[in-house]
């Protein structure tokens, strides 16, 4: 199954805030002793903290994330300590300042763009041993040819590209740029919210580093800032693996009895279900099969009179019409099912590739890119004094989805009225 992929605001929206916050509350000259004390300790404690609840998902690359901000963080914090103590600075400050705004873009784009693939252990010990190499080798060389090292990474490269304001060495930026296009690419490629909170979290530090020695609050609180919004994408996306559908990008089962348990006294609830899908997949394929989900649930999203689209299971949808009357719900539901009947909607051509022989040969001769079209049966039930509770709502709307199927498929049917359980209020085209 390919999960729906979708840019989303929200994506951003979480660490935007994070990030953006970061700015404001780290330019502020002065802080109070309880915030200058909790940001103190915050990278620490987010490491710990954000790296043991990643660790428990099995967001490896996360960890890695957070590692590489916290001990960046921490070879300027011991120099920042250092400075504002003797008002000098340490003898190597400009070279590890420079080391770490060359290094911190390079090992958190390449830890932002490396997927999870392998085994978990076999992960964690590849991204531990590039980072213990990396490291490794910075320090023996900086620390045996501390001018060597300055002297190339601090060399104006390319004379032309080289601004006055720039605080950081030529290089640095190059790898904030290779970094920050890289993790814009897999945001692209895989819009998720950890990418996007990869992405902005790298924004915030650059514009941390060349203030890390200008502002007193800057390396604190954007560091703990961005770690917060890495640990916060990854409880965002749990969130989400346990509220939406994966495949169509619906609100699931799990969201849908969420806000049943909160709904008021008058509520509308439509039982949708595609017709003949069993048909349907056997000649076109599962793949297919699971785009025109993907396709149906599109157009369920766009249901009008307040409603609100739900993956009840399979092929089946749940409507939701919160404060309202089957009367007022009717003529969006009939509008949503004729919508439906009338798309024509268009397969891409790897995924409308029969899986199994038989499929193939069932749509053998069928142009590819080719166009399909399904039809659904809605039964449609309101709460009232007979049915006072969400799961007999839900029951008898089943019963008049029941119905609907039994007289013919793709029609709207509704509960009530008559004893007989449920009434067709709409003559439908012929299916
Ligand atoms: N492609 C795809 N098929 C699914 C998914 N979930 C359920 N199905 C299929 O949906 C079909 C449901 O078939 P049935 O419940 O027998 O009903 P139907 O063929 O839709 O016929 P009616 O409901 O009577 O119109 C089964 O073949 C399931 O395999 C899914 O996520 N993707």
């Amino acid at each position: 199954m390919r999960p729906r992929v979708s840019y989303r605001v929200s994506h951003f929206l979480p660490p935007l805030l994070l990030v953006v916050g970061g700015g404001v509350v780290g330019s502020l000259s002065g802080m109070n002793e309880f915030f200058t004390s909790l940001f103190n300790v915050l990278p620490t404690l987010l490491l710990l903290l954000g790296g043991a609840f990643c660790s428990a998902y099995g967001r490896v690359r996360q960890v890695a994330l957070l590692l590489v901000v916290y001990l960046a963080y921490y070879q300027l914090d011991t120099q920042v300590d250092y400075y504002q103590a003797e008002r000098v600075v340490r003898e190597d400050a400009g070279l590890v300042f420079h080391l770490a705004s060359l290094l911190l873009p390079m090992l958190y784009g390449l830890y932002g763009c490396w997927e999870e693939r392998t085994h978990l252990l076999q992960d964690f010990v590849a991204r531990g041993a590039v980072l213990m190499a990396v490291l490794g080798v910075t320090v023996a060389l900086g620390s045996n040819y501390p001018d060597a090292v300055l002297g190339m990474i601090g060399k104006i490269y390319w004379p032309l590209l080289h601004g006055n304001w720039m605080t950081m060495v030529q290089l640095a930026y190059l790898a904030f740029v290779v970094a920050l296009v890289a993790l814009l690419v897999a945001y692209l490629r895989q819009p998720r919210p950890q990418h996007a909170a990869q992405l902005l979290g790298l924004v915030g530090l650059l514009w941390m580093l060349p203030r890390a020695f200008m502002l007193p609050h800057a390396l604190h609180v954007m560091s703990s800032l961005v770690m917060l919004a890495l640990t916060a994408s990854v409880v965002h996306e749990a969130y989400q693996m346990a509220f939406r559908d994966e495949l169509t990008g619906l609100p699931g089962r799990r969201a849908l009895n969420e806000r049943l348990r909160r709904l008021g006294r008058n509520y509308v609830l439509a039982m949708t279900d595609v017709d003949h899908f069993k048909k349907f997949n056997d000649t076109y394929g599962h793949d297919v099969g699971d785009q025109v989900l993907r396709l149906v649930a599109s157009r369920l999203r766009k249901v009008g009179g307040g409603g609100k689209a739900y993956r009840y299971g399979g092929e089946e949808f749940t409507i939701l019409f919160p404060g309202k009357s089957v009367e007022e719900c009717m003529p969006h539901l009939e509008a949503v099912r004729q919508a439906i009947e009338q798309y024509q909607m268009h397969l891409r051509d790897q995924d409308s590739r029969p899986k199994s022989d038989d499929a193939g040969r069932a749509r053998r001769g069928a142009a590819s890119g080719q166009t399909v079209s399904v039809t659904i049966s809605i039964g449609v039930a309101e709460r009232d004094a007979e049915q006072r509770t969400p799961e007999e709502v839900i029951k008898v709307a089943d019963q008049a989805l029941y119905s609907a199927k039994s007289a013919g498929r793709n029609r709207v049917f509704r509960h009530g009225e008559n004893r007989r359980g449920a009434v067709r209020v709409k003559k439908a085209a012929s299916s």
